[in-house]
């Protein structure tokens, strides 16, 4: 009987300074439908007031094994980040002090945990924004009412268009988010520039429609990513931060007209950083991915 080869998915990879267990493998034509085993990044919702609970110990100490790599969910930068009840936070000592027994409890059982930090600009509602405010973003363009996974219709506030000297306070945010991160014990930070959150709204021309030069040219689109980029890896150093972009989705109302374009204009980009990963939502799954 001839024998298949065996995928190449046990085998130790290193990443920048990281030594992973298993590799993070492309699809191939060999293995059309080879899985990552790295632990993408899944919202729960069941940090009660934006903070960790005892439970997150228990539901990421499962998923770790040694020399694994976890993300960790989408955790908000700050208190006008938030865009789905009870996600987790990571912009407050308390938020911070939480997170410590959950990033311990990771690599007690040998895995790397980074975390992912995340703004989800117009993709929220007064009801999640601080005093009931309108949530911020890229634009004063109100996301459609999008139907969720489980049949309800999920409606978002219309946004406030940043002005462009509260641009560098967002900024910062991420950075201070990452700085936290690393005092919870987190390996590293994922930056979340996926998926129609403020990153991406402010990179895509359906959600940017800013004339000043965050806005306009694929360069000024990509001015605010880049920027983000620039200070968390100023904070945190390149060697543990790594990107989420999703150029091809169109999700919450978040699309391009040329996202090959935006995609590699942004990738080149990036080289300018020295970040240790960056991960791209394939264009094949931009149609059926990207709940979140
Ligand atoms: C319930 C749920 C929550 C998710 N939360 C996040 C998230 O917090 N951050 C993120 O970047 N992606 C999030 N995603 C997207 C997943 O990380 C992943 O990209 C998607 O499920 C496709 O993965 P697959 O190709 O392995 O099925 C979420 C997806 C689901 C279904």
């Amino acid at each position: 009987m001839e024998s298949t080869p065996a995928p190449p998915l046990l085998t130790p990879h290193k990443m920048g300074q990281f030594d992973l267990s298993h590799r993070h493998c492309n699809q191939s034509a060999q293995f059309p439908f080879m899985p990552s085993v790295v632990l993408a990044p899944l919202t729960r919702q069941r940090s009660y007031g934006n903070v960790p609970q005892p439970h997150a110990r228990v539901y990421y100490a499962q998923r770790a094994t040694k020399g694994g790599l976890l993300i960790a969910e989408a955790t908000g930068v700050s208190d006008t980040a938030q865009g789905y009840k009870d996600a987790p936070g990571v912009w407050t000592e308390e938020q911070v002090d939480a997170w410590k027994p959950v990033v311990d409890a990771v690599h007690a059982k040998g895995a790397l945990f980074f975390c992912q930090i995340w703004h989800a600009g117009r993709v929220s509602n007064y009801k999640l924004q601080p005093n009931g405010q309108a949530p911020i973003s890229s634009t004063d363009k109100q996301v459609s009412p999008q139907m969720s996974a489980d049949g309800r219709l999920e409606e978002f506030s219309p946004p406030r268009s940043l002005a462009k000297d509260e641009i560098p306070n967002v900024v910062d945010d991420f950075r201070k988010a990452a700085r936290n991160a690393i005092a919870a014990g987190f390996d590293g930070v994922e930056i979340h520039g996926a998926y129609s959150y403020i990153i991406d709204q402010f990179l895509k021309d359906s959600a940017n429609d800013r004339t000043n030069e965050y806005g306009g040219s694929l360069d000024n689109r990509c001015r605010f990513a880049l920027e983000v980029v620039d200070a968390v890896v100023g904070e945190v150093g390149g060697h543990r931060v790594g990107i989420r972009l999703s150029p091809f989705t169109d999700y919450m109302d978040c699309h391009d007209s040329d996202p090959q374009a935006l995609a590699l204009h942004l990738v080149n980009k990036l080289n300018d950083y020295g970040i240790l990963y960056c991960h791209m939502i394939e264009p094949r799954m931009a149609h059926v991915d990207g709940r979140r």
